[in-house]
C-alpha cells in the first residue's frame, strides 16, 4: 500500500477539514455527478506539485480556494497533506512514512513542506522522479487524458516510456549538463574573446616593457655615472676653494703691514697737521686782531670827526632853545588872562539856571495837583456811570413787571367789558379797548389809559368798580408806578452829576496844558544855559591844560639846555680820550705784524713736509685697495664657489629626488676622470635615443596584464577540461538513457501487444519507433487492429476502442514498470459490459502490485473494487466524505 491517508481542508468544495483513509488494493470513488469525486484526484495532483491551471481545471491557482456557497463564506487558504508508505524505500528518503503538504493563500503565497520541513518544489518534484508518480507520470489517468494520449504528435508520447525506463531524472541531467556545456562553450568564447584583447596588450607591453627596461638600465647607468660627475665637480671646486684660501691668508698679513704703515704715517701726518693747524689759529688769530686793530683805528678816527660834528651841533641847539623858553614865557602870560574871564562868564550862567529851575519846579508841582483832581472826577464819573447802569437795569424789572401787571388787569377789564353793553358807553368802551391792546405792547399806554379809566369808571355801575377797585394787581401796579418814577429821577440826578464832573475835566486839562508849555519853555533855556556853561568849561579845561603844557615844556626846554651845555663839556673830554687811544693803537698795530710774518714763514715750513709725507700715505693708500679688492674678489669667488656645490646639490636633488650624499652611499666610485665620465654620458645618450618612444609605465602594465593573461589561459583551460567532462557525462548519459529506454520500449512493446489482444479478446496492435536511430528522440506510433478488422489508424477507432487502447498501453507499462499507485477517473464509461469485464479482470491481477483509486459509475468496477469512497454533498456546495468496506465475497453473493 502507497496512498495511506489524504487531508483536504479549504480545497475546492472540500470546505471542512476532510480525512481520507486510502486501502490497499482497488478502491471506487462513488457519489453523484458534481459532488467534488474529481476535486479528489485535482487534490493528489495538486498536492504533488501540479502548476498547470488549466489540469486543475481553473483559470487561475487561486480558484483551488474554496470560494464559498450562499450559506458559507469563502476560505483564504487551501491545504491539502498526502501521506505516503516508504517501507519499501520506493522513494528516497529513509522514512518509512513520508507526508507531503502545500498550502495556498489567496494572496497568492504557497508553500510546500515535506514531513513539516519547507522544500522548494524542485526538491518536491525530484522526490518522485523515475516513480511513475508525479506530473508527467502515468499513476493518473482521466478521461481525457486517454484522448491525449492517442491522438497526441509520436513524440509526445515519449513521456510514459521514459517514465517507465527511469531515465527522467537522467534526461534532466542530460539537459542540465547540455546546459552547463553550452554556457562553458559561451564562457570559452567570451573568455577567448577577452583573451585576444588582453594578448594584443599582453604582446604590445612585453615589447614596450622590455624597451623601459633597457631604458631604465641606461638611465640607473647614467644616474651612477652623474653621481660620479658632480661629486668630482664638487671635490674640484673645493680644491679651488681650498687654493683659494691659503692665497688669501698670504694677502692678508701683506695686508696687515700696510694697514699699519698707514696708520704710522697717519698718526705722524696728522701731529704735523695738528702743529700746522695751531700755526694757523695762531697766524688767523693774529691777523684778525691785526685786521680788528685796523678796524678800532679807523672807528676812533671816525668818532674824533662825529665828536667835533656833535659839539657843533649841541652848540645851535643851545642857542634855538634860548629862544624857545623867551616865546613861552610869554604864550604862558596869555592864557593865564584867558582862563580869568572865562570864569566871569561861567558864574553868570550859573545863577541864570538856578532860577529857570525854579520856574520849572512850580509849574511841575501845579501839573501834578490839577492831574489828581482831574483822576477824582474821573472816579466820580464812573462811580455815577455804575449806578445809572443799576438804576436802568432795575427801572428795566420794573418796566417788566408793569407789563405784566398791565396785560393782567387789561386781560381782567376785558373780561369785564364783555359782560357790560351799555350803549351809551359803547364808543368809550371801544376806544378803552383798542387802548388796552396797544398797553400790552407798551405800558407807557397805560398811564394814559387811567385818565380814561377813571372816566369810565365814574359812567360804570357800582358792581363793576368794585370789582376793579378789589383787585389786588392794580394796587401792585400803582406801587411799581411810583417805584418806576423815583428811579427815573435818581437816574437824572447821576447824569447831570457826570456832566458837571466832565465840564470841570475839561477846564483843568487846559491848565494842565498851559503849565505843560511853560514847563517845556524853561526846560529849553536851562538847557542852553547847561550847554553855554559846559562849553566854557570844556574851554576853560582845555586853557588849563594849555597852560600845563606849556609851562612843562618851558622846563623841559630849560633842563634840555642845561644838559646840552654838560654834554658839550663831556665831547671835548672824550676827544681828548679817543686821541690817545689812537696812538696805543697804532704801536700794537706795528709789533702784530712782525709776528704775522714770522708765523707765515713756518707755515710754508711745514706744508711741504706734509706733501711729502701725504704722497707715501697715497701710495701705501693705494696699495692697500689693491690688496683689499683682491680679498673682495677672494671672498665672491669662494661665495661663489659654495654657491656652485650647492647648486650641484640642489640641481642634483631637484633632477632625482635624491640627497647626492644618500646617492652616493649607493653608488660605485667609477672612473676619475672627468672627461672620460662625460663621453660615458654622451655615449649612453645616443643609446637612449636610440630607444625611442617609451612607455614609462610598461613594466607595471605589463606585470598586471600578464597577471590577467595567464590567469585568463589557465581559465580556458579549466574551462576546456570543464567541456570535456561535461560531453563525456552527456555521452555517458545518452548511451545509459538509450540503453534503459530501448529496453523498456522493448517489454513495453511485447507487453502491449499481449495486453490489446488480452482486452479486446484477439485483434492485434503494436507500438513502433519513429526513428529507430536516434532512440532519445525518435516518437512513439501507436498502432492497433480491434478483432475482425483491418488496421486502422487509431483516430479512426471508436470511443471504447480508445479508451481500451489506452488501458492496454497503461496496464502494458504497468506490467513492465508499474507505479506505487494508480488514479483513473472514469476511464471505464465508455466501455460496453464485455470489455468492462477484462477490464476488472486486468485491474483485478494489478492491484497486487499497485495500488488503485478508481472514480466510476459502473456497477461492475464498483463491485471489483475492495473498497468505496463515497462522496456526498449534504450541505449544498460542500463535498463530505463516507467510507465503507465491501467483501468480495458478499458483492458475488
Ligand atoms: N473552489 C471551489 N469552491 C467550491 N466549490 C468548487 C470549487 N471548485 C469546484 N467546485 C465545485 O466542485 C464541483 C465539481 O466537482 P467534481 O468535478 O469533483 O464533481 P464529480 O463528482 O467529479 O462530478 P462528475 O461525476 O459529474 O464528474 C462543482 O460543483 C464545483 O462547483
Amino acid at each position: 500500500m502507497f496512498l495511506k491517508s489524504m487531508e483536504l481542508m479549504g480545497f475546492k468544495s472540500f470546505a471542512d477539514r476532510t480525512h481520507i483513509d486510502f486501502s490497499p488494493g482497488i478502491s471506487a470513488l462513488l457519489g453523484p455527478n458534481g459532488c467534488g469525486k474529481s476535486n479528489i484526484v485535482d487534490a493528489v495532483k495538486w498536492v504533488l506539485g501540479e502548476q498547470s491551471t488549466k489540469n486543475m481545471r481553473a483559470l487561475k491557482m487561486e480558484d483551488v480556494i474554496f470560494n464559498g456557497t450562499v450559506k458559507r463564506k469563502a476560505l483564504n487558504v487551501a491545504e491539502v497533506t498526502l501521506t505516503i508508505s516508504n517501507e519499501t524505500n520506493i522513494l528516497e528518503i529513509d522514512a518509512p512514512e513520508i507526508e507531503i503538504k502545500r498550502r495556498l493563500y489567496r494572496n497568492g503565497d504557497s508553500e510546500y513542506f515535506i514531513n513539516n520541513t519547507v522544500v522548494r518544489l524542485k526538491e518536491l518534484r525530484e522526490l518522485f522522479f523515475d516513480t511513475g508518480i508525479g506530473k508527467t507520470a502515468y499513476s493518473i489517468l482521466e478521461q481525457g487524458k486517454i484522448d491525449q494520449i492517442l491522438s497526441s504528435r509520436p513524440e509526445e508520447r515519449r513521456y510514459l516510456f521514459e517514465e517507465a525506463a527511469g531515465i527522467t531524472k537522467y534526461k534532466l541531467k542530460g539537459i542540465e549538463a547540455a546546459k552547463k556545456l553550452e554556457k562553458t562553450r559561451d564562457n570559452i568564447k567570451q573568455v577567448q574573446n577577452i583573451l585576444t584583447e588582453v594578448s594584443k596588450s599582453y604582446f604590445t607591453l612585453k615589447e614596450q616593457s622590455e624597451k623601459t627596461t633597457e631604458y631604465r638600465d641606461i638611465k640607473n647607468k647614467l644616474f651612477d655615472i652623474d653621481v660620479n660627475l658632480q661629486l668630482l665637480k664638487i671635490e674640484k671646486l673645493k680644491e679651488l676653494h681650498q687654493r683659494r684660501g691659503e692665497e688669501h691668508k698670504q694677502r692678508e698679513k701683506s695686508l696687515k703691514s700696510i694697514e699699519d704703515d698707514i696708520k704710522l704715517l697717519g698718526s705722524d701726518l696728522s701731529e704735523s697737521h695738528r702743529n700746522q693747524g695751531q700755526i694757523k689759529n695762531t697766524l688767523s688769530e693774529s691777523q684778525k686782531k691785526l685786521y680788528g686793530l685796523g678796524v678800532e683805528k679807523e672807528s676812533l678816527k671816525n668818532r674824533i670827526t662825529a665828536n667835533k660834528d656833535r659839539e657843533k651841533e649841541y652848540n645851535l641847539q643851545f642857542k634855538s632853545l634860548d629862544e624857545r623858553e623867551s616865546k613861552y614865557n610869554l604864550r604862558s602870560k596869555e592864557l593865564k588872562s584867558d582862563i580869568e574871564e572865562k570864569n566871569r562868564t561861567s558864574e553868570g550862567l550859573k545863577s541864570e539856571l538856578i532860577t529857570f529851575e525854579k520856574n520849572l519846579s512850580k509849574y511841575i508841582t501845579e501839573n501834578s495837583r490839577f492831574s489828581e483832581h482831574v483822576q477824582g472826577l474821573t472816579d466820580n464819573i464812573e462811580n455815577n456811570s455804575n449806578n445809572v447802569a443799576t438804576y436802568e437795569d432795575k427801572k428795566d424789572g420794573i418796566i417788566e413787571n408793569i407789563k405784566d401787571l398791565a396785560t393782567k388787569i387789561t386781560d381782567k377789564l376785558e373780561e369785564s367789558l364783555k359782560s357790560f353793553s351799555i350803549e351809551k358807553h359803547e364808543t368809550l368802551v371801544e376806544m378803552f379797548r383798542k387802548q388796552l391792546k396797544l398797553s400790552k405792547t407798551n405800558p407807557s399806554i397805560l398811564f394814559n389809559l387811567e385818565r380814561d379809566f377813571d372816566e369810565l369808571i365814574n359812567n360804570f355801575p357800582i358792581n363793576l368798580l368794585k370789582l376793579i377797585s378789589e383787585d389786588k394787581n392794580l394796587s401792585q401796579k400803582k406801587s411799581y408806578d411810583l417805584e418806576l418814577k423815583d428811579i427815573t429821577i435818581k437816574i437824572q440826578e447821576c447824569k447831570s452829576v457826570i456832566q458837571k464832573s466832565k465840564d470841570e475835566i475839561k477846564l483843568t486839562n487846559s491848565k494842565i496844558e498851559i503849565n505843560s508849555e511853560l514847563i517845556s519853555k524853561e526846560k529849553i533855556k536851562i538847557a542852553e544855559s547847561k550847554v553855554k556853561l559846559s562849553g566854557i568849561e570844556e574851554n576853560l579845561v582845555l586853557i588849563n591844560k594849555n597852560l600845563v603844557e606849556e609851562e612843562t615844556l618851558l622846563n623841559e626846554i630849560k633842563r634840555e639846555r642845561i644838559q646840552i651845555g654838560e654834554k658839550i663839556k663831556q665831547i671835548v673830554m672824550d676827544r681828548e680820550t679817543l686821541s690817545k687811544k689812537l696812538e696805543e693803537l697804532k704801536l700794537s698795530e706795528e709789533k702784530i705784524s712782525s709776528d704775522i710774518k714770522k708765523m707765515e714763514e713756518e707755515v710754508n715750513k711745514l706744508l711741504n713736509n706734509n706733501r711729502d709725507k701725504e704722497q707715501l700715505l697715497n701710495k701705501k693708500r693705494e696699495n692697500l685697495s689693491k690688496i683689499s679688492l683682491q680679498i673682495e674678489r677672494y671672498n665672491f669667488e669662494t661665495e661663489h664657489i659654495d654657491n656652485k656645490v650647492a647648486e650641484l646639490y640642489e640641481e642634483f636633488k631637484d633632477k632625482y629626488s635624491i640627497e647626492l650624499t644618500d646617492a652616493k652611499n649607493s653608488t660605485e666610485i667609477l672612473n676619475r676622470d672627468e672627461d672620460t665620465l662625460k663621453q660615458a654620458i654622451a655615449d649612453l645618450r645616443v643609446k637612449q635615443k636610440m630607444i625611442g618612444q617609451i612607455n614609462l609605465m610598461a613594466p607595471e602594465e605589463f606585470k598586471e596584464v600578464s597577471k590577467r593573461y595567464h590567469f585568463l589561459k589557465s581559465q580556458i583551460e579549466d574551462l576546456k577540461n570543464a567541456d570535456e567532462n561535461l560531453s563525456k557525462i552527456t555521452e555517458q548519459i545518452k548511451s545509459e538513457s538509450t540503453k534503459l529506454f530501448s529496453e523498456t520500449f522493448f517489454n513495453i512493446q511485447k507487453s502491449f501487444s499481449v495486453m490489446y489482444q488480452r482486452l479486446f479478446g484477439g485483434g492485434s496492435a503494436e507500438l513502433q519507433l519513429t526513428d529507430p536511430h536516434n532512440v532519445l528522440e525518435s516518437g512513439i506510433e501507436i498502432y492497433a487492429r480491434p478483432p475482425g478488422k483491418s488496421l486502422e489508424n487509431i483516430s479512426l477507432l471508436s470511443g471504447g476502442e480508445r479508451s481500451l487502447t489506452a488501458v492496454a498501453l497503461l496496464f502494458a507499462t504497468y506490467e513492465i514498470k508499474p507505479s506505487p499507485f494508480c488514479i483513473l477517473d472514469e476511464i471505464d464509461a465508455a466501455l460496453d459490459e464485455r470489455n468492462i469485464s477484462r477490464f476488472v479482470n486486468t485491474l483485478t491481477e494489478f492491484s497486487k502490485e499497485s495500488q488503485f483509486i478508481v472514480i466510476t459509475h459502473n456497477k461492475k468496477t464498483v463491485t471489483g473494487s475492495g473498497a468505496l469512497l463515497g462522496v456526498t454533498m449534504q450541505e449544498s456546495g460542500v463535498s463530505k466524505l463516507i467510507t465503507m468496506r465491501l467483501e468480495h465475497e458478499e458483492e458475488e453473493e
